[in-house]
């Protein structure tokens, strides 16, 4: 189900003023420094599952994306990283069509899902189908109000999954797999809110693993929690990533040079550089991102 319940509204946020004003001295000053060279994008080697290309995005008239290109790979984790409000959260949604629940969004260009080369953010698609194929795990934990077995395994039935064997098998497999099993085997039919935070956000990573998406969407999925629930999903990375296609929305570069295969850097709707995670942090080759890995500007 949590793919298809409806999420908060975004709220609406500030707009950063760099994005809004003309200021062609700034666009001469950056040009002069190399700042506004093309983007750098270093094609992996690996099997894709999905590719951006060309995505444009627009919350009414306000256009919050620009032609962002972004392979995403197979089995492995992809992190997008940016200043706040360059559009990584924006970018995100659209692989789901989250935008498509308010009026006035509008896209152009594709996200293709492959090897099917199936353009998921065209009108002809309908955005049900797309979030039963692609979960999302929110930054806040959101467990339904049901217990920890219905919570994994409502999902599941909505796909038609109702023979109770196969559901306790699939609920099982996706909590060992959110390393959660262990502490809840014994409370399975006691309300998911009796959970600590650490535990709610690895009952929706549960909840959203067990219908065996095509792709996850994690929207900072550790900002809410303390340091060593944060390690503990951090660690789940790792066992996740040969098996499920992941892109991940964090603030926290360290994270993203933690777990990531392959990392995205974005600048006012714009992608800057894109490639492999441990090049991209030791050896970036755009000057924009050099500047921001450095700390000296976002
Ligand atoms: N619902 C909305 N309506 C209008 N503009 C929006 C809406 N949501 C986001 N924006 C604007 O789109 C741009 C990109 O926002 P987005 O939330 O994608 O950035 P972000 O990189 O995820 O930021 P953060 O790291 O702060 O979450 C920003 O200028 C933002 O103000």
């Amino acid at each position: 189900m949590s793919e298809l319940a409806l999420p908060t509204p975004p709220i609406e946020k500030h707009r950063p003023s760099l994005s809004r004003a003309p200021a062609s001295n700034i666009d001469e000053d950056e040009k002069e420094q190399g700042l506004t060279a093309p983007p750098v994008l270093v094609h992996p080697k690996r099997e894709l599952r999905a590719d951006v290309r060309k995505l444009s995005f627009w919350y009414g008239d306000f256009q919050a994306l620009h032609a962002v290109n972004l392979p995403v790979v197979n089995n492995g984790v992809t992190a997008l990283i940016g200043a706040s409000g360059c559009g990584k959260s924006t970018l995100l949604r659209c692989f789901n069509r989250m935008h498509d629940l308010y009026p006035g969004t509008r896209y152009d260009g594709d996200i293709m899902l492959l090897p099917e080369e199936k353009n998921i953010v065209s009108v002809k698609i309908d955005p049900i189908m797309v979030r039963l194929r692609i979960g999302m795990v929110f930054q806040k934990p959101n467990p339904f109000p049901k217990s920890i077995y219905e919570n994994v395994a409502s999902g599941l039935r909505v796909r038609g999954i109702t023979q109770r064997a196969a559901l306790d098998e699939r609920v099982e497999s996706s909590l060992r797999q959110a390393a959660l099993w262990d502490e809840v085997k014994d409370r399975l039919h006691q309300s998911a809110l009796g959970l600590s935070g650490g535990q709610q956000q690895r009952l929706c990573i549960a909840r959203t693993l067990a219908p065996n998406p095509e792709i996850i969407l994690f929207d900072e999925p550790t900002s809410a929690l303390d340091p060593i629930a944060t390690a503990k999903i951090e660690d789940l990375f790792h066992d996740l990533r040969s098996d499920y296609t992941i892109v991940i929305v964090t603030h926290n570069m360290q994270q993203a040079a933690r777990i990531s295969d392959y990392t995205a850097f974005m600048h006012l709707g714009r992608m800057v550089e894109f490639q492999a995670t441990d090049d991209f942090f030791v050896n970036p080759s755009h000057l924009r991102t050099e500047q921001y890995i450095t700390g000296r500007f976002g």
